[in-house]
C-alpha cells in the first residue's frame, strides 16, 4: 500500500516542488541548500543525467531537504533511485511496471496521468497523489478544476508549462496540493554557480499562495 500521508506531508510542506536538471554532480549540494535555504524543501532531481544519481546521493544529506527523484521511466530506476537515497518517486507517464514497482519498493510514487481515464487506473491500484502531467499542454487549470467535482478524492501535483505567472491558478483549485516547476533552478545560474539568484527564485516561489 503506498503511504499517501507520507507523501502529502512532503508535498504540503512548500507550494512548489522544483524539478531539477542537474549536469555537474559539484552543483548538487549547492544548488539543493541554496533551495531549502529558499523555502523549498522537496527536491525532484530528474534521472535525466549522467550524474543524477550521484546527485540524489548529495542531495540526501541536505539538512531540511527531502529529496526524490523524477524521470523514472521503469523498475530498475526506481530502485536504483531509492537506493540512492530517493524518498519520493516522480514518473511522467503511470504504467502498471511503475506502480508494481512503487508497491513493492514502498516508496511513495507520484505517477504521472493526463486524463480521467489515467487517473482512474491509478487511483484502483491505490495512488490517489498524482502528477498532472504535461499541466500546461493537456488542459491548464481550467482542465483539472473538471476532474475536481467527479474525482473527489484524488489530488494532483501540476508540473510541465507551470510558471510564476499561472502558479496561483492551479493552487487555488481544491484538488491541487502543490505544483511541479524547473523555474526556480533556471539553467544559466546554476551553470554559473548563482545560488543567491536561485535562493530567491525559491524565495518567491515558496510565498505563491493559491
Ligand atoms: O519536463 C518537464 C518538467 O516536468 C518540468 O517542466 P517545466 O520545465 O515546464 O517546469
Ligand atoms: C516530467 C516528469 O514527469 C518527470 O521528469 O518525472
Amino acid at each position: 500500500m503506498i503511504d499517501t500521508a507520507a507523501l502529502l506531508a512532503t508535498l504540503r510542506r512548500a507550494p512548489v516542488v522544483p524539478v531539477l536538471i542537474v549536469e555537474k554532480l559539484e552543483h548538487a549540494v549547492p544548488l539543493g541548500t541554496a533551495l531549502v535555504n529558499g523555502g523549498l524543501p522537496a527536491l525532484e532531481v530528474t534521472l535525466r543525467t549522467p550524474v543524477a544519481l550521484d546527485v540524489v546521493r548529495a542531495m540526501a544529506d541536505i539538512p531540511g531537504g527531502v529529496v526524490g527523484a523524477g524521470t523514472i521511466l521503469d523498475p530498475a530506476q526506481a530502485r536504483e533511485a531509492v537506493a540512492a537515497g530517493a524518498k519520493f518517486l516522480v514518473s511522467p507517464g503511470a504504467t502498471p511496471a511503475i506502480l508494481d514497482a512503487a508497491l513493492e519498493l514502498g516508496v511513495p510514487l507520484l505517477p504521472g496521468v493526463a486524463t480521467a481515464s489515467e487517473a482512474m487506473a491509478a487511483r484502483e491500484r491505490g495512488f490517489k497523489v498524482l502528477k498532472f502531467f504535461p499541466a500546461g499542454p493537456a488542459g491548464g487549470p481550467t482542465y483539472l478544476k473538471a476532474l475536481a467535482s467527479p474525482l473527489g478524492d484524488v489530488v494532483f501535483c501540476p508540473t510541465g508549462g507551470v510558471s510564476p505567472e499561472n502558479a496561483r491558478d492551479y493552487l487555488k483549485l481544491p484538488n491541487v496540493v502543490c505544483v511541479g516547476g524547473s523555474w526556480v533552478a533556471p539553467a544559466d545560474a546554476v551553470a554559473a554557480g548563482d545560488w543567491a539568484r536561485v535562493e530567491a527564485l525559491a524565495r518567491e516561489a515558496a510565498a505563491i499562495r493559491g
